[in-house]
């Protein structure tokens, strides 16, 4: 191990503050441009000891679990609280603006639109057994080491309440020596949590986490490894006006704020089709907004999340008709044929991207296109495949749905121009 003293210049696509040394660059996590900084060295990983010179940017972070790996602080799940907004913001938007270069893509990249803290809906604790019960709270960075979490910041009210409840829960789940995923979405009724551990529970464990779930009343509902053990009342999410149901641990937009933005972008693009398709339409955040103008043909890999959004449409009123097909579209992508039928399109895959879909899109008739994506690389590579394809990028929006961490969200608009 080693000390050095180090100018940070700028900031990685992870969050981190880089320093260009003559042995090549240093990424140093919780550095800002501008800060001069002390590092510990070792096996060319640098740990920050002190800031010398602080940069003008850099501003008191509001967690108290943010930052280098000291007591109760560590917590990875943030990269940039200590960044004032301005800078902050204008970095998020660069991620984007920088992924659209990489490709030559020349598509005017909006302001960044902001959530607030406290605006998290869907949060993913780690826990693992200890000699005192269990640790609840998120992995440091890169490692698997929990920290344990009294509160934070960018999760609901409801979420930070319950953390004593959470706790309780953890300590009688765990069970087994490893760690495990435990997921808590803030639905309408009550917290869906869902677990998900590498190890099974014996009956008597079963009967003893149902029992403990019925004492905490902030849980609506408390499934293990996708098997519902006790839903007092459903969880439940409101798509637009259209009340889902959505499955243990299925997926949904991380924040409501930010999901309202994305619905409002994608139904104004493609609120005048006659018929639509949603690709990658998990329960319905998109298919159920835009079934109030258009017939829209739901496609997706995940059966129950399918299952969910058809139960929706049934059940609401003044939909226009909703279908569904359960289908894998990397192996089986929607043909030329098929994508006749549409004049709009909105895809949202997860972050690998779409790129065997959009080879069939980019050759398509459709009209308009809303392209959705938690990946500005993935996204920018099939962006480049439709744009040579003929369609037009008339808007990209980045979505801070993600705050405070180096994800962002986008939402791409194009249009095929009249031949
Ligand atoms: C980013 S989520 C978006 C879901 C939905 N659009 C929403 O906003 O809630 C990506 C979705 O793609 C689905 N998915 C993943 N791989 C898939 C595949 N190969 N074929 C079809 N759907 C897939 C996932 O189950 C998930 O629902």
């Amino acid at each position: 191990m080693s000390a050095q003293t180090l100018e940070i210049t700028r900031l990685g696509g992870q969050g981190d503050g880089i320093a260009d040394t003559p042995a090549g660059q240093v990424f140093v996590p919780f550095t800002l441009p501008g800060d001069v900084v002390n590092v510990a060295m070792d096996k060319g990983r640098a740990t920050l000891m002190a800031v010398l010179e602080p940069s003008p940017d850099r501003v008191t972070p509001p967690c108290p679990h943010f930052g280098p790996d000291f007591e109760n602080a560590g917590c990875g799940g943030c990269a940039l609280q200590h960044q004032a907004d301005e800078a902050y913001r204008a970095w998020k938007r660069g991620l984007v603006v920088a992924a659209l270069e990489s490709r030559n893509i020349d598509a005017k990249v909006g302001a960044l639109v902001s959530t607030a803290p406290g605006t998290r809906r869907r949060v993913v604790f780690a826990a693992r057994r200890t000699d005192k019960g269990a640790i609840l709270g998120f992995n440091k960075a890169s490692s698997h080491q929990i920290v344990k979490i009294e509160t934070c910041v960018i999760a609901s009210p409801r979420i930070n309440q319950a953390l004593p409840e959470l706790r309780r829960l953890a300590t009688t789940v765990a069970v087994g020596k490893e760690a495990f995923r435990f997921s808590v979405l803030d639905a309408l009724p009550g917290l869906d949590i869902a677990i998900d551990a590498p190890f099974k529970l014996k009956e008597p464990e079963r009967l003893r986490i149902i029992s403990a779930t019925r004492a905490e009343p902030s849980v609506a509902r408390l499934s293990f490894n996708d098997e519902i053990l006790i839903e007092k009342q459903p969880p439940e999410l409101n798509f637009g006006s259209v009340v889902v149901n959505p499955p243990p641990g299925g997926f949904v937009q991380a924040s409501n704020a930010a999901e309202l933005v994305m619905g409002d972008l994608v139904c104004g693009h493609l609120g005048k089709s006659k018929r639509v398709v949603d690709l990658f339409s998990g329960s319905g955040t998109f298919a159920l907004r835009l079934a109030q103008n258009s017939h829209v043909h739901a496609v997706e890999a995940d059966g129950p999340a399918l299952n969910a959004l058809d139960r929706a449409a049934r059940r609401a009123h003044g939909l226009k008709p909703v279908t569904v097909e359960k289908r894998d579209l990397f192996r089986r992508p929607l043909m030329l044929a098929e994508l006749k039928a549409y004049q709009g399109l909105v895809f949202d895959p997860p972050r690998a991207g779409a790129e065997v879909q959009v080879g069939d899109i980019a050759r398509s008739t459709v009209k308009r296109i809303a392209a959705v994506s938690c990946n500005p690389t993935t996204l920018a590579r099939d962006l480049e495949i439709l744009i040579k394809g003929g369609y037009k990028a008339l808007s990209v929006t980045p979505i801070d749905q993600f705050l405070w961490s180096s994800h962002v969200e986008v939402v791409a608009l194009l249009e095929r121009p009249k031949r």
